[in-house]
């Protein structure tokens, strides 16, 4: 078992990362209280609920299992936790324990963030894009139906606990679109990783579980690190967003239903890249490396069919990194080195939005 920590003062916690965890970390040690509810959905319950629930058996241990997909993301599904806190009589000192991706995880989250105003809660993530990313950093949201994570909360898990060997059940699907936020590092802040990632391809292409460790490992201490320096997104942290701003764009246009996360931010980094080329802050070398990369992994590069470039316009303008009206863009001035910044012009969007969407 390796172990990284994120540092936020009063506020930090560990992330254990190893083979078979679910079987061996003594969780229910790290309890505080008498309750816990554990909280999953109908195609992870089967899976790993059992196992985990197992461990619980001196203390009260309820599951909740919730309908699967980003669809349920909602206001309503947030609500069915609630009810179901309530009716099992849990407490303040309870603690939520979600089991899955980042669906579960980004709700389970927001509950604990608002439940009783504030209750413990960790991150058991089974898919890789919640190993890598949405385990890590306390972002919690659902989405509206108008734009992505619209109502959230900054609420960070008590401890992080990645059973790596839980990802030999994950579709191929899925593991191509974690696989797209772990290629977000390399671009954004660590030129090397990316690097590794590339010399790396065929063999993470066929899941070697060490070398998969390894990717998992140094994308959660690359996330760890932007997190400790700027919990609450006031500055850096905002390069984790690149391209969200086009990918949340795409996710809402097609209804939640279509695309997986992973895949609109894969063509979303596409867009953002080119964008930077454009403004001849890149040169364009990386705009074919990266579709390369991602493309081997079956990742989209292109938007999806019929999407327009004013329909990119009026879902972006409800960004959460606009600023004063201001529609703030991560982009790219090295491979390693990101900006998050107004300071473009509004030609340089409209003509990557025409160039990957058709006038
Ligand atoms: N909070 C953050 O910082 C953050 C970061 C990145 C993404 N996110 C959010 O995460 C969500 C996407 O998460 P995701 O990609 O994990 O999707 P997901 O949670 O929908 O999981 C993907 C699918 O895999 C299934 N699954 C999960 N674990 C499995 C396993 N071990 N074996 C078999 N099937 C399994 C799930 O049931 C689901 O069908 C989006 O809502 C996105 O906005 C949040
Ligand atoms: O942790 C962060 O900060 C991120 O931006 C990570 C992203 O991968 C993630 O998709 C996040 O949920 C996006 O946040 P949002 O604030 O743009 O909704
Ligand atoms: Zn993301």
């Amino acid at each position: 078992m390796r172990t990284l920590q994120v540092a936020l003062a009063e506020r930090s916690y560990p992330i254990h990362i190893g083979q078979g965890l679910l079987d061996t970390f003594p969780l229910a040690e790290q309890v505080r209280g008498n309750q816990v509810m554990i909280i999953t959905n109908e195609t992870i319950a089967p899976l790993y609920l059992d196992k985990l629930q197992s461990q619980f058996s001196q203390i009260q241990c309820d599951t909740l299992v919730l309908p699967d997909g980003e669809k349920y993301k909602t206001l309503a599904t947030l609500e069915s936790i609630f009810d179901a806190l309530l009716e099992k009589r849990h407490s303040r000192t309870t603690t939520l324990i979600a089991l899955g991706g980042g669906v579960v995880g980004d709700m389970v989250g927001f509950a604990a963030a608002c439940y009783q105003r504030g209750v413990d809660f960790i991150q058991v993530p089974t898919t890789l894009l919640a190993q890598v990313d949405s385990s890590v950093g306390g972002k919690t949201a659902v989405n509206h139906p108008r734009g992505k994570n619209m109502i959230g909360a900054f609420h960070q898990p008590r401890l992080v606990l990645i059973d790596t060997d839980v990802l030999e059940t994950l579709p191929t699907r899925e593991v191509a679109a974690g696989y797209a936020e772990v290629v977000k590092y390399g671009l954004i802040r660590d030129p090397e990783f990316y690097d590794w990632l590339e010399t790396n391809n065929p063999r993470l292409l066929s899941r070697d579980s060490e070398l998969m460790a390894e990717a998992i490992y140094r994308s959660c201490e690359n996330k760890a690190q932007v997190v400790a320096d700027d919990e609450t997104e006031q500055g850096n942290r905002a390069l984790l967003n690149l391209g969200h701003t086009f990918g949340h764009a795409m996710e809402t246009a097609t209804g939640y239903s279509e695309w997986l996360h992973g895949e609109a931010v894969a063509a979303g980094m596409v867009m953002a890249v080119s964008m930077s080329a454009r403004l001849g802050w890149l040169d364009e070398g990386l705009e074919s490396r990266l579709m390369a990369l991602l493309e081997s992994w079956g990742l989209p590069v292109a938007v999806p069919k019929g999407m327009t470039a004013a329909q990119f316009m009026d879902l972006m303008a409800l960004d959460k990194k606009v600023h004063n009206g201001q529609l703030r863009l991560v982009l790219m001035k090295a491979l390693g080195d990101a900006v998050v910044t107004a300071d473009y012009p509004a030609a340089a969007l409209q003509e990557t939005l025409e160039a990957f969407c058709g006038v």
